[in-house]
């Protein structure tokens, strides 16, 4: 991308696949392919687009986002970076599935310490299905990376007119084109074609944690186990045995599990692995010290963190060597006042 001077914000596009980019399958009259459809393709097809943004297309993968992992997001965060620090882009757009969106934009909300701009977005109809919604999704996308007023806010998804942080967002229903909700803190702001207004002031939190763009490969090994009544620790155990690193409960309530469950554990703690308490509920904040007692257990807790991004921050911080379970429980905390 150019440096010079332009009237227009320049807009960096990075392309990964997702439903967005998805085309019918001639098998079926309702099944299709997330990704197939490029990056340039779906911008030719969005009209207006153009005017609002000098736009800079790069396919980074084209995959459903189901397939989504380390490489592409480590492949993302470099690109994005050098972007931003070449002053290449004022903005970046990433096109994903929706499937794990909330995951890569959570991700590299935790990697990225950048005032510019980054917007997620996705569609949850394939390009090919009357009333796609990708075209207008991308369309609104670009319209709130540019907007000055989103400048400090971090990584954003961006899907039927309404605005998330990384941190809350979260899919909702399997179908829905209103998939994405902010669980506890609502959304951001909102995107129509009058305005682009947000409902909070930009602050971006200074993510505790490792710059790890530079990193390669893949992040540590952190299951989430799935809490449920009659549970026992096999998955525990056989967590531990397989040599990962951490483990995200998706407790039931209040992060709880069964005592055979903490029990296994409480095994775990003991062989080093990192232990964080997260809730299956879907809303409400996990906190330290209530049913169970944390201190006592050498546990962590993911407070509003949601199990797949609990598991993301887990694995980012064991990357970047920060395995004291006290700084690990503060990382945890950062973002919240
Ligand atoms: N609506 C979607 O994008 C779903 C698709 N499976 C994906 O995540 O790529």
């Amino acid at each position: 991308m150019s440096t010079a001077t332009h009237s227009r914000p320049r807009v960096l596009i990075l392309a990964t696949g997702g439903t967005i980019a998805g085309k019918a399958d001639a098998r079926s009259a309702i099944g299709y392919d997330a990704g197939g459809v490029s990056g340039q393709d779906l911008i030719a097809g969005v009209p207006g687009l153009d005017k609002l943004a000098t736009l800079h297309v790069e396919q980074i993968a084209n995959i459903g986002s189901q397939n989504m992992n380390d490489g592409v997001w480590f492949a993302l965060a470099k690109r994005i970076k050098a972007a931003f620090a070449a002053h290449e882009a004022d903005a970046v757009v990433v096109t994903h599935g929706t499937d794990t969106m909330e995951e890569t934009a959570f991700f590299l909300q935790t990697v990225l310490k950048s005032a510019s701009p980054v917007v997620v977005t996705g569609a949850m109809r394939p390009s090919t299905a009357i009333s796609a919604d990708g075209p207008a999704n991308l369309y609104e996308a670009v319209k709130v990376a540019v907007a000055p007023q989103a400048k400090g806010r971090g990584v954003m998804v961006v899907l039927n007119d309404t605005i998330h942080a990384a941190r809350w967002v979260t899919k909702v229903s399997t179908t829905d084109v209103q998939t994405f909700h902010s669980i506890n803190a609502g959304p951001i702001g909102y995107v129509d074609p009058a305005s682009v207004r947000f409902l909070t002031p930009a602050v971006q939190a200074e993510a505790a944690v490792p710059d790890l763009t530079h990193a390669e490969g893949k992040l540590p090994r952190v299951e989430i186990i799935y809490g449920h009544s009659n549970m026992d620790a096999r998955q525990v155990d056989h967590a531990i045995e397989d040599g990962a690193r951490g483990i995200v409960l998706a407790g039931i309530g209040d992060g709880n599990a069964s005592d055979e469950a903490l029990a296994g554990l409480d095994r775990a703690v003991a062989k080093g692995l990192l232990v964080v308490r997260a809730s299956r509920v879907g809303s409400g904040l996990v906190n330290r010290n209530v049913e169970v007692s944390d201190d006592t257990h050498g546990y962590v807790v993911s407070y509003d963190l949601n199990p797949q991004k609990a598991r993301i921050l887990l694995q980012v911080l064991i990357a970047g060597g920060v395995t004291d379970v006290h700084a690990v429980q503060a990382a945890f905390g950062q973002g919240l006042y």
